[in-house]
């Protein structure tokens, strides 16, 4: 049992498209029907027009652990609704200014081999208040962004990242995945862990603890932060940097405690932060061109 008092996790090649990542899934090996799941069936019927997969779990999944510790909304304040403008542009400079966002954007590239010269903090700070202006469901914020520059702390994560990604390429994943993943010529091997001035670790808060240590409701907690992942990826482009949007199976649990993050936290992904180094290189990949991406009704 974990500390949510969850049973032990194990992988399971996932044939469900889109399901994990890279096709495979951690699962939990529990009995097929739990209270949640027969209660969430039970939601989920009484709720058709719901898209299943989209449907917002959230508190479905929180309702076995229900009980005097989680706030009731009611009990939260009102608030004054305050006028709102936005900029208005002529629609020339709109066209314009699409394009130049679109081609600042275009040029972003994960890159691998991450320079260690320092970057400002100040620089690094911004781009995680940027990506905290990100909207979130219920406006729960439900993020912890971890910023990691202390060399010994880098190095240890560096070691839990690479012993578990070795189990990964070697055995956990099977020959699918690293087939699939061989064009991006990637391995176990991760300097930049050790390299890259900075660390951020983006961890998603699965419910909020209240300073009266009642639990709320963090809705849609892992689309807001993703999307808010997304922003600091363009707050990174847009100031020259450059990062790997790096997701280390098996690693969140470890990374968690050794970075002494609580247990409603869960890691989303790891971003090592820096210039590109001089001699990097990327994979000659193509984008999908707009009428492949767009569907107008
Ligand atoms: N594998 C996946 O499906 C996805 C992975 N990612 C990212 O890929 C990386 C690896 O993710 P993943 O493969 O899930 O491996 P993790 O290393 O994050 O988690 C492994 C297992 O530990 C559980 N766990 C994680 N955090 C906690 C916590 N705070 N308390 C209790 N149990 C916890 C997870 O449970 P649980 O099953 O409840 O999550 C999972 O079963 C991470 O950066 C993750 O964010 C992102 C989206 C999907
Ligand atoms: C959800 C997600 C998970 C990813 N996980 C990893 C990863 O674990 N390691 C890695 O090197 N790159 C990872 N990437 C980066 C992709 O490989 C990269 O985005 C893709 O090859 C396209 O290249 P580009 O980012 O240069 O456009 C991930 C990207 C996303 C969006
Ligand atoms: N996490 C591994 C494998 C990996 C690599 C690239 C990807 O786009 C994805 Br998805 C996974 C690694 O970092 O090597």
């Amino acid at each position: 049992m974990n500390e949510r008092g969850s049973s032990v996790p194990t992988v399971t090649e996932c044939s469900m498209p889109g399901a994990q990542e890279d096709g495979y899934m951690l699962v939990k090996s529990k009995d097929a029907e739990t209270p949640s799941s027969r209660l969430k069936a039970a939601k989920v019927d009484s709720r058709p027009w719901v898209d299943q997969e989209v449907q917002d779990d959230t508190e479905l999944e929180q309702r076995e652990d229900e009980g005097d510790d989680w706030v009731d909304r009611s009990e939260e304040q009102d608030i004054p609704h305050v006028p709102y403008s936005a900029m208005r542009y002529p629609e020339e400079t709109m066209v314009e200014r699409s394009k130049e966002f679109y081609r600042l954007l275009n040029q972003r590239r994960t890159v691998r081999l991450i320079s260690p010269e320092p970057v400002p903090r100040e620089v690094i700070d911004n781009v995680i208040l940027t990506a905290g202006t990100a909207p979130s469901g219920a406006h729960t914020e439900p993020w912890t962004f971890v910023v990691v520059s202390d060399p010994e702390m880098k190095h240890q994560i560096r070691q839990i990242v690479e012993e578990e990604e070795e189990v990964n390429y070697r055995q956990r994943m099977g020959d699918k995945w690293v087939k699939d993943l061989a064009k991006l010529r990637t391995n176990w091997i991760k300097d930049y862990l050790d390299v890259a001035p900075y660390l951020i670790l983006i961890f998603k808060q699965t419910y909020g603890i209240l300073p009266n240590n009642k639990k709320k409701t963090h809705y849609y907690n892992e689309i807001s932060v993703s999307i808010a992942s997304g922003i600091l990826l363009a707050a990174l482009q847009n100031v020259g940097l450059v990062t790997v949007t790096s997701t280390p199976l098996n690693c969140g649990p470890q990374l968690r405690l050794l970075l002494k993050r609580p247990a409603n936290e869960k890691l989303l992904m790891l971003l090592p932060v820096g210039y590109p180094a001089p001699d990097a290189t990327v994979p000659e990949l193509e984008r999908k061109p707009l009428e492949d991406i767009v569907v107008h009704i």
